[in-house]
């Protein structure tokens, strides 16, 4: 990859964090061969990249708009004003990107990325998008048949050649991290199994509930847990609760387990640090994408799917406990994510599109 080269991009994905840890991934390694990578960042008012991205890349310059997503059922009227919505952020950002020349245009999903889109399009900019999930949200269905290339993280998800196969970037700690790095987290006995338990991006009551019947049972394991309900934990000395962890990732390379929904984003990590996983889906995903991408990652092993509805205690905590620790002299040494760059070589240098131009 060329250095000392100048590059102007816009960025969009976000309103959870599935959408947007992907999208910073991509941005990160871009940043490492650009000397001037000018970013526009178009977010989602109030949400996870608006509030994360200034500390995480502090060149992007954030633009909000007030897209929302459509209310169920469809036919409902608020959805006349949210349409309006579209169609007004959409001449925004036409207005900027005219005058700001990106090269191309980058959006990982969430309905913010809607009226970029349509804006780099009808300004004939190439856009590439990608898709998190088993199956395409309703963003990237309506934008893919504009978009130059869809990155997916899943076979199944290629409908035709315009979808490409890259897997889900992830973000990765540039430095070794030692097993001890937990002791700043509370955990004492770096050779028990060290459990991270967390509901996505947004946190999950049910998962609260469900871990307080474990915990009842179950002293041996330690467990790093966020949630927004703290004061539940309290009694147990073997769970350090936290109510978000901006460097979550970090703490992946180094544990055990992990009890999670199953978000893309989250499965993605779970794969690439290795990690055994016992995944609840979220029932309330659209299409049930988080139950068929539990199913996919439970193929690979290491993996059990629970029904929230149905979650057998016992099952769960033999699961648990089958777990081969790491022990205190573990370090993880970076590694590449390959759907990072895998994402980043096809749009620079594979011929789609955005260095030729
Ligand atoms: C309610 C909702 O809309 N859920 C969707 C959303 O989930 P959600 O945003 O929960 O997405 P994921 O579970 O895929 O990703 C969560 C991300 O947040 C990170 N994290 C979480 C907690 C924390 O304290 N710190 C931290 O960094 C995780 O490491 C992970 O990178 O996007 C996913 C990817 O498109 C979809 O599959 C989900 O169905």
């Amino acid at each position: 990859m060329g250095k000392n080269k100048e590059l102007k991009v816009v960025f969009s994905g976000g309103g959870t964090g599935g959408h947007y840890y992907p999208a910073l991934s991509v941005l990160k390694y871009l940043n490492k061969y650009y000397n001037k990578l000018e970013v526009i960042y178009f977010t989602t008012k109030g949400r996870i990249e608006e509030k994360k991205l200034p500390t995480d890349f502090p060149k992007a310059k954030l633009i909000p708009l007030n897209t929302k997503g459509l209310e169920r059922p469809l036919y409902n009227f608020k959805n006349i004003n949210r349409a309006f919505e579209v169609l007004k952020d959409t001449h925004k950002v036409e207005k900027i990107i005219k005058e700001f020349k990106p090269v191309f245009g980058f959006l990982t999903g969430g309905y913010v990325t809607v009226p970029v889109g349509l804006a780099l399009k009808k300004q004939n900019i190439p856009f590439y998008l990608h898709e998190q999930n088993s199956t395409l949200g309703i963003s990237n269905k309506v934008l893919s048949r504009w978009a130059k290339k869809v990155f997916v993280s899943y076979e199944q998800t290629k409908t035709n050649d315009k979808f490409i196969l890259t897997g889900n970037p992830v973000r990765t700690p540039e430095n070794e991290i030692p097993r001890s790095y937990l002791l700043n987290f509370g955990i004492n006995d770096l050779n028990k199994r060290c459990i991270l338990v967390f509901g996505g991006s947004l946190g999950s009551n049910e998962i609260d509930e469900l871990m307080l019947k474990v915990y009842e049972k179950e002293k041996i394991n330690n467990y790093i847990h966020i949630t927004k309900n703290p004061e539940k934990f309290k009694q147990f000395p073997n769970v350090f609760t936290f109510e978000y962890l901006e460097n979550l990732y970090e703490l992946m390379a180094i544990s055990d387990g992990v009890i999670s929904r199953a978000g893309a984003t989250t499965l993605a990590e779970i794969q690439f640090y290795d990690l055994s996983a016992i995944l609840i889906p979220w029932k309330g995903a659209a299409e049930n994408h988080q139950l068929k991408n539990a199913l996919s990652l439970q193929k690979k092993g290491k993996v059990a799917v629970f029904d929230e509805e149905n979650v057998e205690i016992d099952r769960l905590i033999n699961f648990l406990n089958c777990i081969q620790p790491k022990n205190e002299e573990y370090i993880y040494t970076p590694k590449i994510n390959r759907a990072t760059e895998s994402i980043v070589n096809n749009i620079l240098w594979a011929g789609c599109g955005a260095e030729g131009r």
